[in-house]
């Protein structure tokens, strides 16, 4: 009876899915069955034979005086989505206000300190990707210490995520993740429309978003691209996936936030994972759509229980059910 019911739930998981996710090339259902086995196949198991920190240390470097939450969203999603521990790298009056919501995060009140790089600097080996922008706001000051702690994380080979302000960044300084292949932007549609504004010579077609997103990517170098809307977008400028897997109807704030957290986790597991488990696929792409429809899931679980009350506390809420029902069934 019960292996009855777990199969029927697979099934019905399955059949989800089979509608959700689509190649760029008209590729058979058993191709996207494929590359959602192969996002499945990087989720490391759960053993009593890991010391604390293997599942991943995630740094995220945001959160000022006006923007507290975003931080706290994508620091908080990337320990439920499974990583040990999780950093915020903060100004210094940001700091308490995070530190507050949650006992569970470590919090460096660092960002606006003329040390900010190197303090940075000295937690860079031993975090396993860092997520780069979440309520980081437009300061010159903590600007220009990102600009410092990017270059020494490329210098350390370190997978970098970039979100929110920081992609507010990249528009003005593309060079600094040009042609970075551990790099994911994850640009919402005001996001995407400034970056290709900055990057692209020639106007794109902004009906065809696949195409569009590819020629993004392809313009930064290859570096991997998630357009996040109504379907999310993603490519490495070669491939292109994407994911329409059934969210919520609520467009409240921060769950970007949650998506880029939830990536970061997602990012060092693929990378860790090795060739043999992606078999072949890039590892950034499988990540990116395993965030995605994780997030989407999470909308969507939180979506039936609160209706039009729903926000992204509640969403948080869903990561273990929403992970457990997409990738553990
Ligand atoms: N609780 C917190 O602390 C949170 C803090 N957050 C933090 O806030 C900071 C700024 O982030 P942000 O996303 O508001 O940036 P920004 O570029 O000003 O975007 C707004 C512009 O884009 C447009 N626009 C957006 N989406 C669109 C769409 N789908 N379709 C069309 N237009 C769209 C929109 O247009 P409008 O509706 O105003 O015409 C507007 O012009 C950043 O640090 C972030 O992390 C958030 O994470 C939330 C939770
Ligand atoms: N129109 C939509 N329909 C369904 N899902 C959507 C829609 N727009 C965005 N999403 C989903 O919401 C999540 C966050 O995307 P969104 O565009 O809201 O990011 P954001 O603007 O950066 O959010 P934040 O408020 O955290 O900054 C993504 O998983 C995306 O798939
Ligand atoms: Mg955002």
């Amino acid at each position: 009876m019960a292996v009855g019911r777990v199969w029927v739930a697979a099934c019905a998981c399955r059949r989800v899915l089979r509608r959700a996710f689509s190649l760029h090339k008209p590729h058979s259902i058993t191709d996207m069955e494929n590359t959602l086995q192969l996002v499945r196949n990087i989720i490391p198991p759960l053993t009593t034979k890991k010391h604390k920190g293997q599942d991943g240390r995630i740094g995220i470097v945001g959160g000022c005086q006006e923007y507290t939450g975003a931080p706290y969203f994508a620091a908080i999603s990337a320990l439920k989505v499974g990583a040990d521990l999780s950093h915020v790298f903060c100004t210094r009056e940001a700091a308490p206000v995070i530190k507050s919501y949650s006992p569970e995060l470590i919090v460096h009140p660092v960002l606006d300190s003329p040390s900010a790089v190197r303090d940075v600097e000295t937690w860079l080996p031993r975090l396993h990707a860092l997520v780069v922008g979440p309520g980081l706001g437009r300061d010159n000051v903590l600007l220009e210490n990102v600009k410092g702690i990017l270059e020494a994380s490329k210098a350390r080979d370190v997978p970098i995520i970039i979100d929110a302000d920081g992609l507010w960044l990249i528009a003005q300084h593309p060079a600094l993740i040009h042609g970075y292949r551990k790099a994911v932007l994850t640009p919402n549609h005001g996001e995407f429309t400034r970056l290709s504004d900055a990057v692209l010579r020639d106007l794109v077609d902004g009906s065809d978003h696949r195409e569009a997103v590819r020629r993004l990517s392809q313009a930064l170098g290859n570096v991997t691209v998630v357009r996040k809307g109504e379907r999310d977008v993603m490519s490495d400028g070669e491939h292109v996936l994407e994911c329409a897997h059934e969210g919520s109807s609520r467009r409240c704030g921060g769950q970007g936030d949650l998506l880029s957290g939830a990536l970061g986790v997602l990012v060092h597991w693929a990378l860790h994972a090795g060739p043999k488990k992606t078999n072949g696929s890039s590892p950034l792409l499988l990540a990116a759509l395993g965030a995605c429809s994780l997030t989407r899931q999470c909308g969507h679980q939180a979506f039936q229980k609160h209706g039009r009350s729903t926000t992204t506390t509640d969403m948080i809420a869903e990561v273990g059910p929403a992970f457990r029902r997409l990738f553990e069934t």
